[in-house]
This record gives C-alpha cells, sequence and structure tokens, in this order.
C-alpha cells in the first residue's frame, strides 16, 4: 500500500518521475516535413543556379552600375522622398486623426473630407495637378486674404521644383492613410485606460502623448511600415514629374545602352535593401513599443537598453534607490490626513431614458469610511463616478468640502467647468477601478510617479522616492520595476491602490475593488483598504463583499434602482435592516 508521508504525497506518486528518468526520448518523425524541407532546398538551388549560370542576366553590367555614381544619386533621391514624405504623412496623418476622434464635428468632418477625397484622388493624378498648379496660380501670394496687404510672393512654377512637387504630393497622399493607421490605433487603447488617465487628472496632451500612443503604436507599427514600405517603392511613380531617383534613373540608362535586365536587377537589389534596413528597424520599434504588452518578458540584454533609451533605469535599479529600513518597516498608512467631505444632493441620472440615478441624496463626512452596495444594476458604479465627475449628472450637485467638481455657480445658474479646471479639482479625489486600469506599458512605479510628475509638478526624484515608499506601503517593495502583466491581479490592484493615493487625495473612490480577482487575491487587497480606512482619507466603496463592507464601513449605504434606500451602521443596517428591500437583499447575500 502507499504510504502517506507528511507533505501528503503519497510515495509512489513521488517514486514514479525516477523511473521515468531513466527512459529514453525519442523525437516524433514527420517524413512529409523532411521531404518538404528537401523540395524546397532543390528549388532554392536550381533557381539560384540558372540566376547565376544563365549570362543573360548580365551580372557583369549589374556590378558595373550598382555602385554607379547616377544610381547612387537616383538611390539618394529615393531615400530622401520616401524619408521626409514618411515623417509630413505620419505627422499630418496623426493631427488627422486626433481631429476625426474630436467631438468637434466641423474638426471631424474636415478630417473625414481630406481622407474621403486624397484617398479616392490616384497618386498620379495628384502629382501631375501639382506639378501643373502653375497653370492654376500663377505665383503663391502670402499676405492677409481679401486685402491688398501681401508680404511675399513666389512664382510658383519656379517655386514648385519637381522635387518638391513630389514631396508635397506623396506627403499628402501618405498623410490620408496614414491617418486612418493611426485612428484604428487610438480606437484600440481600451477605454479604462482614458478614463484612468482623466481620474488622475492627465492633461490631455499628456494622456495622448504618454498613455495613448505608446499603446497605440503597438496596433499601429505593423500597418505604418507597410505604408512606409509601400511608399518606398511608390516612389518611383514621381517618373511622371521627369525626377531622377532610382527607378526614373536606370530608365534613363537602360533605353541608352539598352541592358534592361541587368538595371532592372539594379534597382530591384536596392529596393531589397531599403526593405531589409526598413524591416530590421521595424522590429526594433516594435519590440521597442512591446514593452509590458506580454506575459512574457524582453531579453534582458534588449530590456536593459531600451530602458537606458527611455532613460529609465535610474528609476527602476532595485539597488540605485533602495528602500529606508523605516519605510520597509511600515506596513500602514500615515493617520494624520484630513478627509474630503461629500455632499451629494438631489442627483438625476438619465442613460437614454434609463434613469440610473433617481434623487439620491447622500453626505459623507471627512474620514468617514462609506460601503456602498445594493444589486447589480442599482447605480452603485455610477453613483460613484459622478463624484470624480467621470460621469456627469442631468440635475442635482456633488460637491467635495463645498466645492463643485464639474460646475461653478453663477448666481442661480450651474456653469459646466472646461477640462482643465476639472482636473485641477479632481486631483483631490484618487479613483481605483474594478479592472485596476493601470498603463500596461509603465513599470509599477512608473505608474505610481505619473500624476505627481505631470499633474502635481513634483520633482522626478522626489516623486521615486514618494512612490517607492507608497509601493512598500502595500507589500510591494520589490515589484517596482515590473510591468502591470507580470504581476498577479491582487498585486496590480494594489499598485493602482498606490498610485491613487500619489497625489494624497481627500477622498478615494473605490469601484468594486475585488471583483475582478480571484478569492484568494481579495485578502491582500482588503488589508489594504483596511488599513488605509484608519488613515482618515474619506473612502466611498462600492462593493459585493458585504463581510468587508461590514467590517470596515463606518455606514454602508443599500442601494435600488438608482435610489439610496437605506443608509445605517453596519450593525444596525445587518442585523435591524428597517426596509422591506434590504430585508430581502440581506437575506439573499448573507
Ligand atoms: N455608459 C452607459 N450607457 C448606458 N447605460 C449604462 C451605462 N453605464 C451604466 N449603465 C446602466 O446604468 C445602470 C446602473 O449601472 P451601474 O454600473 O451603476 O450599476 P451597479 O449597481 O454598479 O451594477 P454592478 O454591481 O453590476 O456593477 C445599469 O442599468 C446599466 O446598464
Amino acid at each position: 500500500m502507499a504510504s502517506i508521508t507528511d507533505t501528503g504525497i503519497e510515495a509512489h506518486e513521488r517514486s514514479a518521475p525516477r523511473d521515468l528518468q531513466r527512459l529514453k526520448i525519442v523525437p516524433a518523425r514527420h517524413p512529409w516535413r523532411v521531404a518538404g524541407t528537401i523540395f524546397a532546398a532543390v528549388v532554392i538551388a536550381i533557381t539560384l543556379h540558372s540566376i547565376f549560370t544563365n549570362e543573360r542576366w548580365g551580372w557583369a553590367v549589374f556590378a558595373q552600375y550598382f555602385f554607379s555614381e547616377p544610381v547612387l544619386a537616383g538611390l539618394g533621391r529615393t531615400l530622401l522622398l520616401t524619408g521626409i514624405s514618411a515623417v509630413i504623412g505620419f505627422l499630418l496623418g496623426g493631427l488627422l486623426a486626433f481631429a476625426r476622434v474630436s467631438k468637434s464635428p466641423l474638426l471631424s468632418g474636415l478630417s473625414w473630407g481630406y481622407i474621403w477625397l486624397l484617398r479616392s484622388v490616384p497618386l498620379i493624378v495628384l502629382l501631375l495637378v501639382l506639378n501643373n498648379l502653375g497653370y492654376l496660380y500663377a505665383s503663391i501670394n502670402i499676405g492677409v486674404p481679401f486685402t491688398d496687404i501681401l508680404w511675399a510672393q513666389f512664382d510658383t512654377v519656379q517655386t514648385l521644383s519637381p522635387f518638391w512637387v513630389a514631396i508635397i504630393g506623396l506627403s499628402l497622399n501618405q498623410a490620408a492613410f496614414s491617418s486612418e493607421i493611426i485612428r484604428g490605433g487610438i480606437l484600440s487603447v481600451d477605454q479604462g485606460q482614458h478614463e484612468a488617465a482623466a481620474a488622475l487628472g492627465l492633461s490631455r496632451w499628456r494622456q495622448a502623448s504618454h498613455i495613448v500612443l505608446p499603446q497605440a503604436m503597438r496596433a499601429i507599427l505593423p500597418s505604418g511600415f507597410n505604408e512606409i514600405i509601400g511608399l518606398a517603392k511608390a516612389t518611383s511613380i514621381v517618373y511622371v514629374l521627369a525626377l531622377p531617383e532610382l527607378f526614373y534613373t536606370v530608365q534613363v540608362i537602360y533605353r541608352r545602352n539598352l541592358e534592361v535586365i541587368p538595371l532592372l536587377m539594379v534597382a530591384t537589389v536596392w529596393y531589397l535593401v531599403i526593405m531589409v534596413v526598413l524591416s530590421g528597424f521595424q522590429y526594433l520599434i516594435e519590440q521597442y513599443y512591446s514593452r509590458g504588452a506580454n506575459r512574457e518578458s524582453l531579453p534582458p540584454l534588449v530590456d536593459r537598453l531600451f530602458r537606458a533609451i527611455a532613460r529609465r533605469d535610474r528609476d527602476v535599479a532595485p539597488v540605485a534607490a533602495p528602500l529606508s529600513a523605516n519605510a520597509q518597516r511600515q506596513s500602514g498608512f500615515a493617520t494624520d490626513r484630513v478627509g474630503g467631505e461629500i455632499a451629494i444632493h438631489a442627483v438625476n441620472k438619465f442613460f437614454g431614458t434609463n434613469k440610473v440615478l433617481d434623487g439620491v441624496d447622500l453626505t459623507v463626512g471627512s474620514g468617514e469610511v462609506v460601503a456602498i452596495i445594493g444589486p447589480s444594476g442599482a447605480g452603485k458604479s455610477t453613483l460613484l463616478r459622478t463624484i470624480n465627475h467621470l460621469e456627469r449628472v442631468d440635475t442635482g450637485i456633488v460637491a467635495i468640502d463645498g466645492e463643485l467638481i464639474g460646475y461653478e455657480r453663477r448666481g442661480d445658474a450651474l456653469h459646466e467647468l472646461k477640462e482643465p479646471a476639472i482636473r485641477r479639482r479632481r486631483a483631490g479625489v484618487g479613483m481605483v477601478f474594478q479592472n485596476f486600469n493601470l498603463f500596461p506599458h509603465l513599470t509599477a512605479l512608473e505608474n505610481v510617479i505619473e500624476a505627481p510628475v505631470s499633474v502635481a509638478g513634483v520633482p522626478r526624484d522626489e516623486a521615486i522616492a514618494q512612490a517607492r515608499d507608497l509601493l512598500a506601503r502595500v507589500g510591494l517593495a520589490d515589484k517596482a520595476d515590473a510591468y502591470p502583466r507580470h504581476l498577479s491581479g491582487g498585486q496590480q490592484q494594489r499598485v493602482a491602490i498606490a498610485r491613487a493615493l500619489a497625489l494624497r487625495p481627500k477622498v478615494l473612490l473605490f469601484d468594486e475593488p475585488t471583483s475582478a480577482l480571484d478569492p484568494e487575491l481579495v485578502g491582500e487587497v482588503l488589508d489594504v483598504i483596511k488599513e488605509l480606512a484608519k488613515s482618515g482619507t474619506t473612502l466611498v466603496i462600492v462593493t459585493h463583499e458585504i463581510g468587508f463592507a461590514r467590517e470596515v464601513a463606518d455606514r454602508i449605504v443599500f442601494m435600488e434602482g438608482g435610489r439610496v434606500i437605506e443608509i445605517a451602521p453596519p450593525e444596525r443596517l445587518f442585523s435591524a435592516p428597517t426596509q422591506t428591500r434590504t430585508r430581502e437583499f440581506l437575506a439573499k447575500v448573507l
């Protein structure tokens, strides 16, 4: 009989691997794969043999012209046209993409019209029209339109040389296509990323450049490089302008010496070289933007190189800025914080015809911990999101310490504030989301310092020291340089809590902070929130963890159908609820 050891593993189960170790491993045979490989090798050998032994390919002529001066000059022009048009095209394309996704119908419409027009007109037609612009407009005037004021005047034909016509035509055409690629990348970024950035108070520009675009790049790069490779080849179309780029140059030569094939090979091999170089760049840039995107880490050397490029080494070297012994020992949060007072009065909110908040009144005192519970669809998350104005209310007011977050009172009217003002007021309200919404391309440390550096203007070194301290407090001192995808769900949520705390908020909102976690990870997040509850920060927690709500909250709010049904301290609400609906709900969940 197999014996049970102290570790609980039966003896025969432990001895089995030892038997297996003696066995020889025989790899599976794949005869068809071998046959296919031999066939492919034979085809390649025959092709190469034919190419290099058939004199008609004219390799001697090829060698004579490959590095010849006119060919190299043509190659230079091709590279210049590709490089300049790609840069202008993608910059203009980026502006068009942001205009297209903007909330201004005029900007969006203008962008749509441009893309529609330029994608419809064949490139060759565009180039020829631009080349004949001098016929339509004899001069280019710079001044004030519809007046006689004129600062400068240029002759169109003289100014627009074939080279500049080619640059303008290729760039305008490229912009239309690349804008759609960039828009696709922007749309691929999860909505939660925008919300997390907004909740941290990041400016529009910072959101776009540091949060959205780096993540969008993963979707943009493969199609973007396709476009650039296409552009490198499409430059040959400028032969219609008699501009001697690579292809036009070899055409001129073979018309003279009739060595068509060798000269076409000269152009082909140079195009192949360009493609190899571009593909190499594409690989490196794709690797750079895949930091943190995959579960697997990058090879250590590549990772170190990229960190050095991003000047992040000093941020993440675990021994360079060790945690102070004091911080290592700390497990709780400073208890001298002054929490904000939240006043929610007569708030109504519709989604279409669905009334999701119905006359909600609630005040939360400074430093109080309030848990909101209720059935699914009760409006709990929506109410929470109105507190930091991620959700606009239709009527009613939400104020923190007497200050309305999204509005300004002028006389009898509430005027909606512009984004920068809302962002400033939001800085006092931290938010932790159900799905964490950490920025996946930034390490844990970089996630935490993002708002202090870019919103509060804290010097970077100071922000890093504070962030290390915060990460230590949530038990993640050793994970500062880990990307979110390399952390467990519970660890990610604790980083999210550290990030929300980094701006020292007066109020902290938790939107079902443990719903996305496996049961064994829930405890570690709840422990951090319990510590926070003692710190004096006002906490509002939407949760389905009834036991936790009972333990941590000063008061429990029960909601249903968009209305607050009952508010009471936990000991009263759970033992003697006054409302029938509360009783029915608790009977189901307790
Ligand atoms: N962006 C939206 N557009 C339309 N309807 C929405 C939107 N967000 C929420 N709702 C609706 O508003 C109601 C309240 O949703 P909310 O997420 O606030 O509920 P909840 O109490 O937090 O539910 P749960 O516990 O399941 O998360 C639901 O009927 C939901 O379908």
